[in-house]
């Protein structure tokens, strides 16, 4: 007994004393699925939840998506909320002001996959400073690899919830996110024109059907080419 009172006594004799360790112990969450799961819907829901148990709350989004609005978050329904839009989260703070940031209890983040800074903001935001910091965006792109730095932050979450959005092939549970169009760059902001949502078995089926569009594609590109050069050399 009382070699563990002298324990603890010499523990909180090591603890820091500065202000950052008298502050409320901050929490990360983190939601991620594919397109049109609902991370934006549940995101909304826990800040107002948050707000109606009187915390003070702010949303940020990346600057990138101007899909719908650029100062609101909004769902692919049309809820919405309003948000700051900045191209990275190190910005957030003096944008924000040091007063109101202090002030703060609850950030939400909405298409987290577009912020290369997420790790060291949710580090700090939560350990240092003491906020809870809820997260939605893509775990993967289209191509089911990693997207951004969202998987990065699984290892300071209390908690990870990931989201599943409905099959658009077939009405099972969707895990992934298809684009049907042709563009190979990793980002490109689009909607249901150039996404959709679909379980493991169309995921494959579709990229199969996809390459095989591409293929006749370029072999049709080819057989043009060689027309054109015979045409000109008659
Ligand atoms: N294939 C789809 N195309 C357009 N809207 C969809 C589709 N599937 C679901 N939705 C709608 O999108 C809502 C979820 O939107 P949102 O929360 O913005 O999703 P996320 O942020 O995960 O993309 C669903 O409740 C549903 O009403
Ligand atoms: C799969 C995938 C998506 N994106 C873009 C498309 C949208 O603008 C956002 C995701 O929005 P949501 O709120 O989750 O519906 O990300 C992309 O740039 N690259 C991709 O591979």
């Amino acid at each position: 007994m009382a070699s563990s009172f002298r324990s603890s006594a010499s523990l909180s004799s090591n603890l820091p004393s500065s202000a950052s360790a008298h502050r409320a112990s901050g929490e990360v969450h983190l939601i991620v699925g594919p397109m049109f799961a609902g991370k934006t819907t549940s995101l909304l829901r826990r800040i107002k939840s948050e707000t109606n148990n009187g915390r003070s709350v702010a949303i940020i989004k990346s600057s990138k998506d101007n899909r719908y609005a650029i100062d609101s978050i909004v769902t692919h329904d049309g809820a919405k909320f309003p948000c700051l839009a900045l191209p990275d989260l190190s910005s957030f703070r003096q944008k924000f002001g040091d007063d109101a940031y202090e002030k703060l209890d609850v950030i939400g983040i909405d298409e987290a996959q577009f912020f290369e800074d997420l790790y060291d903001f949710c580090l700090k935001a939560a350990d240092h400073d003491g906020k809870t910091v809820i997260v939605a965006g893509l775990d993967g792109d289209y191509l089911r690899r990693s997207f951004g730095s969202v998987l990065d932050v699984v290892p300071l979450a209390d908690t990870v919830t990931k989201l599943t959005a409905r099959c658009e092939l077939c009405g099972k549970r969707a895990f992934f996110t298809l684009r049907k169009t042709e563009d190979k760059q990793t980002e490109l902001i689009a909607g249901s024109d150039v996404y959709m949502p679909v379980c493991r078995q169309h995921y494959v089926n579709g990229q199969v059907v996809i390459e095989a569009a591409r293929s006749v594609i370029e072999s049709h590109k080819v057989k043009g080419e060689a027309y054109s050069e015979v045409a000109s050399a008659v």
